[in-house]
């Protein structure tokens, strides 16, 4: 861990990023009564597209212009900005009104976001993503293609949870861990979290003597550090553990990242010693496992014996029908479902080749026997190797 009085100099690989995801939360954009706040959607979008049009027009016409930045902007306040003309003073607490609230919300927040960057002759695309988009395959690469094409063309995406179908048991809940795995799914060189502090503080920093966090380096910087998990009343929604988490999950997928503040984007842009610097902590890894382990709810679990658990946690094999103990909930093929020892403890997770009904007639035999028995469909894997993901202990 570094201090804030220890920084030197700016942040190289922060300045060199090209494809950047920029998320805002909600305590960002709006006024302090809950409405979306149009002065400040504004002051984001004018730092963003300056960005976009300094370091664009430097080199233009040369294709191999290597300063040429990308934005994907990830936004929260859909709910936020629908209370106000819902008549609702404060975040509801049922999801039906947070749905409510979000559909009207997302409309206008997009409407300003549209007319913002006009200001710059740039569009937005609005992109709403559900868990599912994060773990099916089709989905993913379906995203990602949209996303990717959304840039190639000069559009910002404006990327939100699509609040108004998620169901509690399938949300992600926080833009934060979104903003992440989104990060990942464009192969993003850095990710910046904007809120309305100015980065991780050592305790509360509405509590006097706390001190901002210049760098983390790994978990064992965050050891002992007073990480609060409520934001603003009424507005945010998962404080600074969901920022903390977010950072961790990108900082580990090799993608740096930096919390700071709103009024703070330019200079976070710029590689300026601003906010808090998460240092990758881990390699660039297959691409839609880490979407599979941090993102997918999961639909069932299989209970696998210890010869199994090893072969998965050891990374030696497929999940096969002989290792396989139990069957919990529904869930049908293609669906993300946990594996699980024998004591219920989570070992990995991984999309499933077969419905839970299927399955039981299968337990504990070999691949051979069935594919004699039931026919040669039946020769597979229950879990292949290429669609598990092993969950740290
Ligand atoms: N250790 C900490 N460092 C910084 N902020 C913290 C810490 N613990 C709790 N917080 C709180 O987290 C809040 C940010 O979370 P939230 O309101 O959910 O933001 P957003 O809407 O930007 O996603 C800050 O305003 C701050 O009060
Ligand atoms: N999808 C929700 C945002 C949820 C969320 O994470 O909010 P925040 O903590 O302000 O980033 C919305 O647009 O209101």
């Amino acid at each position: 861990m570094t201090g804030a009085g220890e920084q030197r100099g700016t942040r190289q690989e922060v300045r060199d990023a090209r494809r950047i995801v920029v998320k805002v939360g909600s305590s960002s954009l709006t006024t302090a009564g809950g409405g979306l706040d149009a002065d400040r959607v504004d002051a984001l979008v004018d730092v963003l597209a300056r960005t976009l049009r300094e370091q664009n027009t430097v080199n233009a016409a040369n294709p191999a212009n290597t300063a040429a930045k990308e934005i994907v902007l990830v936004s929260s306040g859909a709910i936020a900005a629908g209370l106000a003309p819902l008549g609702l003073d404060r975040r509801p607490r049922d999801l039906a009104r947070q749905q409510a609230a979000a559909s009207v919300g997302q409309g206008l927040l997009v409407a300003r976001y549209t007319a913002s960057f006009a200001r710059y002759g740039r569009r937005v695309g609005q992109v709403l993503l559900t868990t599912d988009d994060t773990s099916r395959r089709a989905h993913y690469r379906n995203a990602r293609r949209t996303l990717d094409q959304l840039l190639a063309m000069g559009a910002v995406p404006v990327v939100n949870e699509n609040d108004t179908v998620a169901t509690d048991e399938i949300r992600f809940g926080d833009n934060d861990r979104l903003a992440a795995l989104v990060a990942h799914l464009v192969r993003a060189d850095l990710l910046i979290l904007l809120s309305d502090v100015d980065g991780l503080y050592d305790g509360d920093p509405s509590t006097p003597g706390t001190s901002r966090i210049a760098e983390v380096h790994g978990p064992q910087d965050l050891e002992g550090i007073t990480i609060g998990s409520a934001g603003r009343a009424g507005v945010g929604t998962g404080g600074m553990v969901t920022k903390v988490e977010a950072a961790r999950i990108a900082a580990a997928a090799g993608i740096p990242v930096v919390l700071t503040s709103a009024s703070q984007a330019d200079a976070a842009l710029r590689g300026r010693a601003t906010g808090t610097l998460f240092h990758r902590t881990g390699r660039r890894s297959a691409d839609r496992l880490l979407w599979l382990a941090h993102a997918s709810a999961p639909c069932g679990a299989l209970v696998l014996d210890d010869g199994a658990v090893k072969a998965v946690v050891e990374g030696t094999g497929s999940l096969l029908p002989a290792g396989i103990a139990s069957v919990v909930g529904e869930f049908s093929a293609g669906d993300p479902v946990e594996l699980r020892d024998t004591t219920g403890h989570a070992v990995a997770r991984g999309l499933v080749a077969f419905d839970a009904g299927e399955i039981p007639q299968l337990l504990g035999r070999s691949t051979r026997e069935l594919a004699r028995e039931l026919g040669p469909e039946y020769e597979r894997e229950v879990v292949h190797r290429d669609d598990l993901v092993v969950l740290r202990r």
